[in-house]
């Protein structure tokens, strides 16, 4: 998160941090007991006998603190569509191994289910524990910042992405306030609901000309609920 600011611990707790071999590699958030959702990206390249987990109930990565689970993954889920070429489909459903226990500090975030777009303009927020400069400072406590949403007809300008924005993306100004690598799977909150997603292509974070995109969730509900009932 670039220009943003220490989250209130535990104020966001659908935050999971998704992590391999021990490390923080993207964020997610807690959907139900047994599922994540996050970026599809973030654990295509992995290497076959590298471990996924998901951190729940975290505020510091390191420190421990009584309400930090760390969950075994059973299935992952990336969207068939997705690839490692663009970030069309970049979404991922993560099964859990067991059944996440529920506390003031581990709560599922509920997720857009209207196709409506959100005004440009709307406030939202994204959390992350993602690098917070552009040396690349990873922070050890998670991180918030707000964002107003900018309108797609704007974002497909010229001066912005020039019609590469699908009406399956929303996009974020990206003024200074940024999520940047390592927040990629976090919630875009916008009014209590998760709205979309924190793309994960090694994107520039903080430049006006490219705002911030995300995968809008509304527009994969088919898939969730298919992949949520066809898993075991
Ligand atoms: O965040 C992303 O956009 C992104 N997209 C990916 C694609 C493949 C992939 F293997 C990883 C990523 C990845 N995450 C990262 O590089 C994370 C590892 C780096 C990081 C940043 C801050 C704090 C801790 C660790």
């Amino acid at each position: 998160i670039l220009g943003g600011r220490e989250a209130e611990p535990h104020l966001r707790p659908y935050m999971a941090s998704i992590q391999v071999d021990g490390r923080h590699l993207c964020g997610g958030f807690l959907l139900n007991e047994w599922w994540v959702m996050s970026a599809a990206h973030c654990v295509e390249e992995m290497s076959p006998g590298a471990t996924v987990q998901v951190l729940l109930g975290a505020h510091s990565l390191s420190q421990p603190e009584t309400s930090k689970h760390l969950y075994e993954v059973r299935n992952l889920f990336p969207h068939p569509d997705s690839n490692h070429d663009n970030i069309h489909h970049d979404i991922l459903l993560i099964q859990l191994a067991e059944k996440a226990t529920l506390s003031s500090a581990v709560q599922p975030l509920p997720y857009q289910r209207g196709a409506r777009d959100i005004a440009g303009g709307t406030l939202c927020s994204v959390a992350g524990w993602g690098i917070t400069s552009h040396a690349g400072r990873k922070p050890d406590r998670l991180q918030q910042v707000e964002l107003p949403i900018m309108d797609r007809t704007v974002c497909n300008q010229r001066i912005y992405y020039d019609n590469d924005i699908t009406d399956k993306m929303i996009c974020a100004e990206s003024r200074k306030k940024d999520a940047c690598r390592g927040d990629s799977g976090g919630p875009l909150v916008c009014n209590g609901v998760a709205e979309g997603i924190v793309t994960s292509g090694s994107r520039v974070c903080g430049n006006w000309k490219k705002p911030g995109i995300y995968t809008k969730i509304a527009s994969y509900v088919d898939w969730i609920d298919s992949v949520l009932a066809s898993a075991s």
